[in-house]
């Protein structure tokens, strides 16, 4: 199992898949796998139950996949490992843990095209979500640098950054 974390816009969805395909494992994003289990979006979770709610779920979830242990590219959610006792969760499983590291420049360019579908940013204006960016990054880092791989993404497409995961194995 490969689990991918980092901040919003490090490109933890799109790797994922491009990873999954070039080795022919499962992917599973795990936004994607908490909106099927609730059976609504992440941004209606958000706004009818709130984000404790979120938590509380997205949780329950993690353990389930990690103890379901499946052959397969996970992308985290990206809070997922700065909740309740998640870090250390993915630390102890048998999961190869990386951390998609992304300046702050790198996310807020990618995050101020497609804030919309992103529940925790969607209303902070343009002109503050670098600040925003660099504040939650900084709070988030402590668990975000716990993963005992990180590549930095900066400068590295898509392609490329799979390219560096292939070769971890
Ligand atoms: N290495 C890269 N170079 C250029 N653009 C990239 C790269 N990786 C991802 N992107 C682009 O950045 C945007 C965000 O990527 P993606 O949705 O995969 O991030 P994420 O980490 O899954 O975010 P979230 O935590 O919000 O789900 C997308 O438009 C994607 O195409
Ligand atoms: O950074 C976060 O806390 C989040 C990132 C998304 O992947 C979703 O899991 C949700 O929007 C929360
Ligand atoms: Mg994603």
């Amino acid at each position: 199992m490969i689990v991918l974390l980092g901040y919003m816009g490090c490109g933890k969805s799109t790797i994922g898949k491009l990873l999954a395909s070039r080795t022919g494992l499962q992917f599973i994003d795990f936004d994607e796998f908490i909106e099927k289990k609730e059976g609504k979006s992440i941004t209606a979770i958000f706004k009818q139950h709130g984000e404790v709610y979120f938590r509380k779920k997205e949780h329950q979830y993690l353990n389930e996949l990690l103890n379901s242990a499946p052959e397969a590219v996970i992308s985290l959610g990206g809070g997922t490992p700065c909740f309740g006792n998640n870090m250390q969760l993915l630390l102890d499983s048998k999961a190869k843990v990386v951390y998609l590291k992304a300046k702050i420049d790198t996310l807020t360019q990618r995050l101020l095209k497609e804030k919309e579908q992103r529940p925790l940013i969607k209303d902070i204006p343009d002109t503050e979500l670098e600040e925003f960016i660099r504040k939650h990054l900084f709070e988030r880092n402590y668990f975000y640098l716990q993963a005992p791989v990180k590549i930095e993404v900066d400068t590295l497409t898509a392609e490329e950054v799979v390219d560096q995961l292939v070769k971890l194995n």
